[in-house]
């Protein structure tokens, strides 16, 4: 049995995904909205996901006393909630494997979203479902690999072989740090992509910005503990590659409105924006030197506006690359 909590875009997605292309699984979707919830098991559609039927054997519910007691648990609520969902649900969760498919920093603490399900729920186990993937690209059966990072390796092959699907092909890794931190970070950068293109800035400020800001999350990484290949993997470069030049990004897009002056709806989440703020303060703990995550961050509070940003990165001294 395999649960999901959060009925979003990619909670939803994963459970379509995983419960399509397997007659042997069932999984069972949570999500907080009773009323959605209803409508999603009577229909078998969402308008999160426009045009994908959720399949037979997909049980959609609201009511945490029914969560299958056995089975990894997937959590695809956004970052900033993660804190606040295992806390409220901390008597169904501890002992469990929860396996988190947010990618953030939270901004209270500054903590990756293990570290907050370690103070929360210790005697949980902690993996990492990470990578380059849109949600409407997993629910409709696109081919899509993804990083489940686990500490203990045998947890890691057993997930693995438990989530994957025919379309969704997982790697296994036991650095979760490197893995959440790629999926973090690599918002940030894509904020900045974005901002950049909107503003008409060009291609090759892009790819400058997208390797630059590489640099930047290595960096971080680096002084963390990461491993230095997970970076370069699916949930690192790969995800930055996908985020910083898709349109489909809600991060790129959020960038691009900020480039062209104009206004985000403030319901769509934009993981980067927070994250920003909390790896920027993480980076001025650290001694890090992170400019492309300081301008975006003067962005994401409308301290700045992009010429000016633009004007203090390229205004830095000269140095090696
Ligand atoms: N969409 C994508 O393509 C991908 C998303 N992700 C990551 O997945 C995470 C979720 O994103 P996504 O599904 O797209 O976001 P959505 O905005 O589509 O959905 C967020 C969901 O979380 C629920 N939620 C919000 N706060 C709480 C809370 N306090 N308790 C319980 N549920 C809550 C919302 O419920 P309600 O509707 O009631 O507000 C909603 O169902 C993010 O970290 C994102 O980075 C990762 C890869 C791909
Ligand atoms: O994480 C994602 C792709 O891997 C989804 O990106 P956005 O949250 O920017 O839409």
């Amino acid at each position: 049995m395999i649960s999901v909590l959060g009925a979003g875009a990619f909670g939803t997605a994963l459970a379509v995904s995983m419960q399509r292309e397997s007659d042997a699984r069932t999984v069972w979707l949570w999500g907080r909205n009773a009323d959605v919830m209803a409508q999603m098991q009577a229909s078998r559609e969402t308008p999160r996901l426009p045009g994908v039927s959720l399949p037979d054997g997909l049980t959609c519910a609201s009511d945490m006393a029914s969560l299958p007691a056995h089975g990894p648990i997937l959590l695809a609520t956004p970052m900033q909630t993660l804190r606040a969902l295992l806390t409220t649900h901390a008597a169904q969760l501890s002992h469990r494997t929860l396996v988190i498919c947010c990618k953030g920093i939270e901004l209270s603490s500054g903590l990756r979203a293990s570290e907050v399900l370690a103070e929360v729920l210790p005697d949980a186990t902690p993996a990492t479902l990470t990578g380059p993937s849109f949600a409407a690209d997993i629910a409709r059966g696109l081919p899509t690999a993804l990083t489940l990072a686990c500490g203990d390796a045998n947890c890691a092959e057993t997930l693995q072989n438990q989530l994957s699907t025919h379309s969704l092909r997982l790697y296994s890794s036991t650095d979760i740090i490197g893995a959440e931190l790629g999926g973090a970070l690599k918002n940030v950068i894509a904020i900045a992509c974005g901002a950049a293109i909107g503003a008409g800035l060009g291609e090759s400020a892009r790819a400058a910005l997208l390797t630059r800001g590489y640099a930047e999350m290595q960096r971080m990484a680096a002084a963390l503990g990461a491993q230095p290949e997970t970076l370069a993997g699916l949930s690192g470069f790969g995800d930055l590659t996908l985020t910083c030049t898709s349109e489909q990004s809600r991060n790129y897009r959020f960038g691009a409105s900020i480039g062209r002056g104009e206004a985000f709806d403030p319901a769509v989440t934009v993981e980067g924006a927070a994250t920003a703020r909390a790896t920027h303060d993480v980076a001025k703990r650290l001694n890090l030197d992170m400019p492309i995550t300081a301008v975006v961050t003067g962005l994401v509070e409308a301290r700045l506006d992009v010429a000016t940003a633009m004007d203090m990165l390229l205004s830095r001294p000269l140095k090696k690359e």
